[in-house]
């Protein structure tokens, strides 16, 4: 049985250009994956139950995104098979990390192997996207520019980089960001995008969540003596871009003992990407 490797996404930057007809924000926003990783175990089954063995603590197994990903990849393929998936979380949950889009994404494209579905990129796309936001990128699998809400992507090249990546002990609720009277929304939009034409890099979201939840505001000036924090998605996870990944241990070592740190780097290529043999 294969081990798949889900891994996690920053937002390097984030702009609000918009909102669309639908209600929903339109977004350009730099996607990098980075190496944290769930992972995901799955095997094959001959008949159509899907079995998820390791429910996670708060999402019940109809809702994890795992099994929605499978049940719609059976629905638009309508394939016989079913699959017994055992999930290692390691992502943080709900900080902007895109760990659950990462798992339908990473389901989405091996079950597609495994039942010979033969879809391709695009094709997963159209059925991830309605999974959540994120799952076009971890499909797409590079670094990405996205437009839309996430669907619209092209590459982007960026630097290596080495982030402190910080969970502050605090939930930040999506929807309640995107109604937030105060969220600037008409960033203007950048045709031609490239890593130089969009510094400084910022996120559209992080003004307003700051505002309104103290501890991540605490954590983001705690961060800023030693650089130049940002948030990634909604929050409310943040990250410190560092030079050297020396740099970034230095000064995780710093950061107080009982707060959920990490050091990572980004990424080019998500160790999924493989498997898109038809792209
Ligand atoms: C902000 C981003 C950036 O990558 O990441 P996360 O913080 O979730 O990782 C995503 O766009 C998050 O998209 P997604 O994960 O699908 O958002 P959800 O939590 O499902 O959205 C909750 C609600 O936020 C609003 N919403 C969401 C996305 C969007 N582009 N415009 C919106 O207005 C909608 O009202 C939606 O019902
Ligand atoms: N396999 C999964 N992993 C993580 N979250 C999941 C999963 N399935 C469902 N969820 C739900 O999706 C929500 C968003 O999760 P996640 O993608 O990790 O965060 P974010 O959208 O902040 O980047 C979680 O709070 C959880 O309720």
């Amino acid at each position: 049985m294969q081990t798949y490797l889900s891994p996690a996404k920053l937002n390097l930057d984030l702009r609000i250009i918009g909102k669309l007809p639908n209600g929903y924000h339109a977004l350009e926003s730099i996607f990098t994956l980075i190496d944290l990783y769930d992972e995901i175990r799955i095997a094959p089954r001959s008949d159509r139950q899907i079995i998820l063995h390791t429910p996670t603590d708060g999402v019940p197994p109809e809702h994890d995104l795992t099994v929605r990903a499978a049940q719609a990849l059976q629905n638009h393929s309508g394939s016989l098979n079913g699959a017994e998936i055992w999930l290692n979380k390691k992502i943080p949950m709900g900080g902007g990390l895109g760990g659950g889009s990462s798992n339908a994404a990473t389901v989405l494209l091996a079950l597609n192997q495994l039942w010979d579905c033969q879809f391709n990129q695009a094709q997963l796309i159209d059925i991830g996207v309605k999974l959540g936001a994120d799952v076009p990128f971890f499909i797409f699998g590079q670094t990405a520019f996205a437009r839309g809400v996430g669907e619209q992507l092209q590459p982007i090249d960026i630097p290596q980089q080495y982030y402190v990546l910080v969970r502050p002990d605090e939930h930040v609720a999506t929807p309640k960001i995107f109604a937030h009277p105060d969220l600037p929304r008409n960033s203007p939009s950048n045709p031609n995008p490239t890593w130089d034409n969009l510094q400084p890099l910022r996120n559209d979201m992080q003004a307003v969540v700051l505002q309104d939840y103290p501890k991540v505001q605490a954590a983001f000036h705690l961060l800023a003596q030693h650089g130049e924090p940002r948030m990634t998605g909604s929050g409310s996870c943040l990250f410190l871009p560092c030079e050297t990944p020396q740099l970034a241990a230095e000064i995780q070592s710093r950061l107080p003992e009982n707060w959920q740190t990490w050091c990572v780097k980004n990424i080019t290529h998500s160790p999924l990407f493989t498997l898109l043999s038809n792209r």
